[in-house]
């Protein structure tokens, strides 16, 4: 079966708050339940209308693959549209539900419901237990948001929808339906009120286990959620050819014409029939006509006879052989001649279209125009390309502490250098950038920023504020105004991240809050952000990855990716070597200055010998 967390609700009762990611007890309210849930079924899966990438963060960090499914009916419409969603996408014959805030649920719910399912030859079996009413009478609560239920069920559940009805047990009579009675009431107690969350905190029962900790992601997770869920800026312009460098092509570039355009000498000398040559004997042949390039030849040639040709001059009719003129026997003003064995029939000629064919792709979409795409664009006579539209990218950076450049520097403050960092990986990924400047730890200063780089931006890009201190306001804003997950990566640095989409006035952006910590900020830049950004683009991120021999042995524990700052240098022995910039610390820019690539330790490896082969990431493309 396929167990279904139903987080799609309002939270009306909650102050529109997402019940779902209510703290409780060190986790979210429906990591309790995902843990709860996981071991009763094959298949896992989250329905939610809002906050998507924090329901998809909370499956990963408890190492779910369930997906987060929003309902087909749009507009809130209740449980049953999460149900009718389930049952549409589970690929089990049955599906079985649980509420999102019920973090007690029983651990035999789904096999104590199938047992009643299958003895009953039922559709839907729900869970039931016994309540006392108003008066003290005892009657028999149902549950109906913890039932399994047959996938064939559905086309009875969308009638009832047709209909308008919203019930979730208004369809039941529809269908076959059995009760499963539950002693334990209250494993099924749900959290309506922030004031029930607290009273549940107080509740004799230990923690589900596992939340002792803030959830965490490792690097690759991060990464994957990040690729999944951005999608490419569709808008194109067209430039003229010398500004298309950098740029993202938008298309396909289809060559129009053959290039070359003709069969052509690759060098200076004399152009003539293979098949005249002599195998065992000096052949001389009479020189016909002179071929220079540039000019149609429109010469005939007769057998045994050549033509004295200059490089990328077009082949006469009937030649197909090139003597390089440094390689005959004998030169005379009207003669040529070639010893046996200099030359074999076909050396020297290049055909038409043998670079670039007509009607062929020269370039792909998505490619990044380098220099050499620059050339190949003017070899096909292409004066404007079609590229991706800029990337507008708006950041700033958060704190109290931070002064700009030209401000005097107070006791305790420091000046803001992520800003510089920022732009400088912006630009060189050729994105419109939009410096904010530094803001205040203060609620409404962030929260206009934020929503003034929304409006503004595809992106934005933050530092700081998004760990554990006081001041870090920052989280309750990003939350507020849209979907976004925290995460505590297991990497280092650049542990505390945030990444979602925000939304003001209409307006739709992409949010990376990145760590305050200098180094940090950069190194959450370069392996998360840019592939984000670059899929954003069009394109895809890739590095310049080589593997060198650390000069070093260096500590690193498993169970995190660990991004070292490093030199690499080629060794007297003519090896790749390299070695780890000074203190590693998330504050020392300096050893970022100094360092020319990273070295990148993945998940697992442990410590590493001197000697031993690393991955190391270059900063620049070539060496
Ligand atoms: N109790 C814990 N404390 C911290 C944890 C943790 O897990 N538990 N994580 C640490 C790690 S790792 C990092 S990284 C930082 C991230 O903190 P924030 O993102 O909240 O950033 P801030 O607190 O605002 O700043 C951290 C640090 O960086 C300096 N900073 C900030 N912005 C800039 C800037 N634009 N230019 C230069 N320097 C900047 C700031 O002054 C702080 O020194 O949290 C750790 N703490
Ligand atoms: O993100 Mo922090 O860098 O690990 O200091
Ligand atoms: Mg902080």
């Amino acid at each position: 079966m396929t167990g279904m967390i139903l987080a799609g609700g309002r939270g009306t009762r909650m102050g529109r708050v997402d019940k779902g990611l209510q703290p409780f007890r060190g986790g979210p309210l429906a990591a309790h339940v995902l843990q709860r849930l996981a071991p009763q079924v094959a298949q896992l899966a989250i329905n939610a209308n809002r906050n998507q990438a924090a329901y998809a963060s909370i499956a990963v960090a408890a190492n779910s693959d369930a997906p987060v499914w929003q309902d087909d009916l749009t507009g809130f419409e209740g449980p049953l549209a999460g149900l009718q969603t389930g049952l549409r996408r589970c690929e089990t014959d049955w599906l079985l539900t649980a509420p999102c805030d019920s973090p007690f649920l029983p651990d035999d719910l789904g096999v104590r419901l199938a047992e009643a399912l299958l003895r009953d030859d039922a559709d839907l079996a729900v869970a039931v237990t016994m309540d006392a009413d108003e008066s003290g009478d005892a009657y028999r609560r149902v549950h109906p948001v913890f039932a399994l239920m047959k996938k064939s069920v559905l086309p009875k559940l969308d009638a009832y929808l047709e209909t308008g009805g919203r019930r979730m047990d208004g369809w039941y009579g529809a269908i076959k339906v059995t009760q499963v009675l539950f002693q334990e009431a209250g494993a099924f107690r749900n959290i309506n009120t922030l004031a029930d969350l607290k009273d549940m905190e107080k509740l004799a029962e230990p923690a589900a286990s596992g939340f002792g900790r803030k959830a965490s992601l490792s690097a690759g997770e991060a990464q994957r959620i990040i690729r999944d869920a951005i999608t490419p800026v569709t808008a194109v312009e067209k430039v003229a050819l010398r500004q298309a460098l950098e740029r993202v092509l938008a298309t396909d570039v289809i060559s129009p014409i053959d290039v070359p355009a003709h069969d052509n000498s690759a060098m200076d000398g004399y152009a003539f029939r293979g098949a005249d040559l002599s195998a065992d004997a000096p052949t001389t042949l009479r020189v016909a006509a002179t071929v220079l390039a540039g000019r149609p030849s429109g010469v005939h040639i007769p057998t045994g006879e050549c033509a004295r040709i200059m490089t990328g001059g077009v082949m006469p009719d009937g030649l197909d052989t090139v003597l390089p003129q440094e390689l005959a026997a004998a030169i005379t003003p009207d003669s040529v001649t070639i010893a046996p064995g200099t030359i074999k029939t076909g050396a020297n000629r290049r055909f038409k279209g043998e670079d670039l064919a007509i009607g062929k792709p020269a370039l792909h979409q998505g490619k990044i125009v380098t220099p050499a795409d620059l050339g190949l664009l003017a070899s096909l006579g292409m004066a404007e390309v079609p590229v991706r539209r800029r990337l507008r990218v708006a950041f700033f950076s958060t704190g109290d502490e931070l002064r700009s450049i030209g401000e005097a520097l107070e006791p305790g403050c420091i000046y803001d250098s992520n800003r510089y960092t920022l732009y400088g990986m912006l630009t060189r990924l050729g994105c419109d950038v939009i410096d904010m400047g530094a803001v205040r730890d203060d609620r409404a200063a962030l929260e206009e920023a934020l929503r003034t780089a929304c409006t503004s931006a595809d992106a934005v890009i933050t530092s700081g504020g998004v760990s554990a201190g006081a001041a870090d306001y920052i989280k309750s804003i990003m939350t507020e105004l849209g979907d976004v997950g925290f995460w505590n990566l297991d990497m280092r640095p650049g542990r505390p991240m945030a990444f979602g989409r925000i939304a003001s006035e209409g307006r739709q952006s992409w949010l990376f809050g990145l760590p305050g910590n200098p180094v940090a900020a950069m190194v959450a830049f370069y392996f998360f952000v840019r592939p984000g950004l670059m899929k954003m683009m069009g394109t895809t991120a890739s590095h310049f990855t080589v593997r060198a021999r650390s000069a070093v042995t260096l500590r690193k524990k498993p169970g995190r990716t660990e991004y070292q700052r490093g030199i690499i240098y080629i060794a007297p022995n003519g090896e790749r070597e390299v070695r780890i910039t000074g203190s590693q610390g998330s504050g020392i820019l300096r050893s970022m200055s100094e360092a020319n690539c990273m070295v990148v330790l993945p998940h697992e490896q442990g410590d590493v010998a001197a000697g031993e082969l690393v991955e190391v990431v270059m900063f620049e493309g070539l060496i």
